[in-house]
């Protein structure tokens, strides 16, 4: 079995040792999208934690291509880019600084760094904000920022909760686009969405929670 598999899952419990997340278990093959969906406080956030291995289940296993996913281990690392909450930025970088250390870290050949990252600003359509640090972006600006770091990384896992957040109607069309470009070239993504039109354009198939109340 390749991609990824979330068997029998059942999440971390809180301290008065509720589960937050109801039973559930689906398969992900790669180039496909699956889409979780359910009403506030339903689980989808736990759930992406879970599939990306920021979170170790209390029942159950989530694999990536046979391997336990878990953020501590490099194969995971290699695996997988989460967006699932704001990713940590710094200060005193721009967002191209941004981009050239992340390039820097995956160990690409400097000489062409500019192109990739003029390249992953352009995707979102945010090249005009290369200069700018995160702080002096708009929160759609700021988000779209984030998506064009979480593309930059190589990534076998998109693991991406409500990625359409913060995203005018145009915007959402251009992340539609975007994740089925990444399906296309063989990249598995699990997202959460509110949003009946993103989730019609991207998904494969789709997890519904219930309602946890
Ligand atoms: N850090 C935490 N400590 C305790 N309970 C938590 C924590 N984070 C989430 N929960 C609870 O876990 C359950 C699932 O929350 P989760 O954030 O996964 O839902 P969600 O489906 O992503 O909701 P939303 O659509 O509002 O983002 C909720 O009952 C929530 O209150």
């Amino acid at each position: 079995m390749t991609g990824t598999l979330v068997e029998a899952l059942e999440a971390a419990k809180d301290v008065d040792g509720a589960v937050l997340l109801p039973p559930t278990s689906f398969a992900a093959q790669p180039g496909t999208c699956v889409v979780l969906r359910g009403p506030n406080g339903a689980g989808k956030t736990t759930l992406l934690r879970l599939v990306a291995g920021l979170t170790a289940p209390t029942a159950g296993t989530v694999t990536l291509d046979g391997v336990v996913a878990d953020e501590r281990d490099a194969a995971t690392r290699d695996a997988v880019a989460a967006l699932v909450g704001p990713p940590a930025t710094y200060r005193d970088l721009t967002l191209r600084d941004h981009l050239t250390l992340v390039d820097a870290t995956w160990g690409r050949d400097p000489a062409t760094c500019d192109e990739r990252v003029h390249a992953a600003l352009d995707r979102w359509g945010v090249t005009h904000l290369d200069e700018r640090f995160p702080h002096e972006l708009s929160s759609g600006q700021a988000h779209l920022f984030h998506l064009s770091l979480t593309w930059f990384r190589p990534a076998r896992l998109l693991v991406l909760d409500e990625p359409e957040q913060r995203l005018d109607d145009s915007r959402r069309l251009l992340l539609g686009r975007l994740v089925r470009e990444r399906c296309a070239e063989g990249t598995t993504v699990v997202m959460a969405c509110h949003d009946p039109a993103v989730t019609e354009a991207v998904a494969d198939a789709v997890v519904d929670l219930p309602d946890a109340t």
